[in-house]
């Protein structure tokens, strides 16, 4: 297993490119199952995650033919209807074939993801609305087995939480079903808007993208289309917490500031400037850190997919602050690591207590969950000493060239294969 040797202390400066949204690209991709025409998606980034829905497409019979490094074709006939645990268990946004799987081929049979290190993440909202939706499903052997002989008819779903999963789901589904569907209380992220318009693009017939209710008339077939997957918010945020931590000065490219609204106004409370150029975002730090409060929200509030990040940041930060995660049940899993290198960090049910201390120190570190392998490496960019941080495949899933991108910007940061 691949481990980082990071030493702290190094002010960053420089460039880094943002690359294509992994909570896009994967969406994406399922959506190239709607049709049997071509998807020629482009932007797509290089990461684990996006090899094995790759991998499960090619076992469901879709071709994904690589056009160039970032560009991939997908398209076909379904061959299998059958979303296998193995890939499942891999990675949880494979429930999204079922959707896709039920309009097209009027069937489907996929593993039930399960939970995972940050929560115990459920799929009901996914299998009500299907069900809403005219499919019969039954539950066997750690399955979801789902029909809908005569195809899939509209009708109003109102969710009980807007999940992104069960939003993209139903979402894909009702783009071929009979009629027309209303998601109420829909998921309005980003890259939901990302995919109504690839959908959209695509022949379907989808309004109301980022308003919290989206009305689909369905329609007969989809087609083919072009579509570049947007940049990755998380990704850029992400950096955007490294400038700061380390008192910096990063230029992200191809970053977007209208869809980090929440994360660029907590910077700013902290005492970071974040600047809009032609080129994407300009992240400053030259002050300390000040402490803040966060709350995690569905979005346009802030994403639980920076609260691992903010949480490193803050453990240096001048004073209190106290963050409380509201979407998943189990997201602090970055906390006792953080304390190892020295943080004082005290959770407590939802919300953790975080005293800024004056320095970390470098320690062995494991990694837990994507997000929180990356708190990770910001805490070892500024503590004393050597960290070095094992189970970096969590990271790989979901970021592209850590090492690399980190290291032009003068991070002292190596990948140590085993
Ligand atoms: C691949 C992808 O895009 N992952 C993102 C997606 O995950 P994901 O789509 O899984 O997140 P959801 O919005 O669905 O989940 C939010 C909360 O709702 C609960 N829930 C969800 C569905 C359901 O049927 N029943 C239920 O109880 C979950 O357990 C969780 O506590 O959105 C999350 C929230 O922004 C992000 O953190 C993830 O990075
Ligand atoms: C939680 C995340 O991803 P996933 O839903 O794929 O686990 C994430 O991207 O932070």
């Amino acid at each position: 297993m691949d481990r980082f040797i990071i030493r702290g202390g190094r002010r960053l400066s420089g460039e880094i490119e943002i690359g294509g949204a992994k909570n896009s690209g994967l969406k994406l991709m399922v959506a190239g199952l709607l049709t049997s025409e071509r998807l020629r998606l482009s932007n797509v980034p290089k990461i684990a995650d996006i090899q094995t829905m790759r991998d499960l497409l090619l076992r469901l019979g879709i071709s994904v033919d690589e056009v160039d490094e970032r560009t991939f074709s997908i398209g076909g006939d379904i061959a299998s209807i059958e979303a296998p645990y193995d890939i499942v268990s891999k990675m949880r946004a494979s429930i999204l074939v079922l959707g896709p799987l039920l309009a097209r081929a009027r069937e489907a049979k996929v593993s039930l993801p399960g939970g995972c290190a940050i929560g115990t993440r459920p799929v009901d909202m996914h299998l009500k609305g299907l069900e809403a939706l005219g499919a019969e499903i039954r539950l066997e052997n750690g399955y979801i087995n789902a029909r809908a002989p005569n195809g899939l008819k509209g009708d109003r779903v109102i969710l009980p939480f807007a999940s992104v999963g069960a939003t993209e789901n139903l979402l894909m589904a009702s783009t071929l079903a009979k009629g027309r569907t209303e998601i109420v209380n829909a998921a309005r992220e980003p890259e939901i808007t990302d995919l109504v318009n690839c959908l959209n693009a695509m022949g379907a017939n989808i309004t109301g993208a980022g308003s919290g209710t989206l009305v689909i008339e369905g329609v007969e077939a989809l087609h083919g289309a072009d579509y570049a997957v947007m940049p990755d918010r998380i990704e850029c945020g992400t950096y955007a917490c490294a400038a700061a931590i380390t008192q910096g000065d990063l230029l992200l490219i191809g970053g977007q500031a209208d869809s980090l609204g929440s994360v660029i106004r907590t910077l700013n409370e902290t005492g970071v400037d974040v600047t809009e150029e032609q080129r994407g975002l300009r992240v400053r730090c030259s002050t300390k850190l000040r402490g803040i409060d966060i709350m995690t929200e569905p979005y346009p509030g802030f994403p639980t997919d920076m609260q691992a990040q903010f949480m490193a940041m803050l453990s240096v930060a001048e004073g209190a602050s106290m963050i409380t995660e509201t979407i998943f049940e189990n997201r602090f899993m970055h906390v006792p690591e953080l304390n190892r290198m020295g943080a004082r960090i005290n959770p407590h049910g939802r919300s953790a207590i975080i005293r800024g201390v004056e320095k970390l120190s470098g320690a062995p570190v494991m990694a837990t969950d994507l997000r929180a392998s990356f708190s990770l490496i910001l805490a070892g960019l500024v503590a004393e000493g050597e960290t070095e941080l094992s189970r970096i495949y969590h990271l790989d899933r979901g970021y592209e060239g850590v090492d690399r991108k980190l290291a032009a910007c003068g991070a002292d940061i190596a990948r140590v294969h085993e």
